[in-house]
């Protein structure tokens, strides 16, 4: 899987709102009401993830979850960071 150039990032960043590019990953953070909604929103990524055989770091402290992605295998970000990010936001919206 090809790494993604900076500006190729940046580009591909402008459409989706709310992730960043910092150390050599796209990040976000996201707020719930309560971990219950957090934990239940993290068990539909986890399948997905899986689906796409590409997994997030992440983490979660009660109501709050922070997400980086990166390509591990490529040292860097690919499609299939954008490709799960976009996963992400559908999973999010449809709440
Ligand atoms: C064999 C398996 O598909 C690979 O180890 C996958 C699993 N999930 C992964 N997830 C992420 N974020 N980066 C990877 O390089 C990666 N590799």
């Amino acid at each position: 899987m090809k790494k993604l150039t900076d500006s190729e990032i940046k580009e591909r960043l402008t459409a989706i709102d709310g992730w960043e590019y910092e150390n050599n990953a796209i990040h976000t953070t996201f707020e719930f009401n309560d971990f219950k909604d957090a934990f239940s929103v993290m068990t539909r990524i986890a399948f997905e993830a899986e689906l796409q055989q590409h997994h997030p770091d992440w983490s979660n402290v009660f109501n709050k979850l922070q997400i980086s992605l990166s390509t591990h295998d490529a040292g860097g970000i690919t499609d299939k960071d954008f490709k799960l990010a976009k996963t992400i936001e559908d999973i999010i919206e449809g709440e």
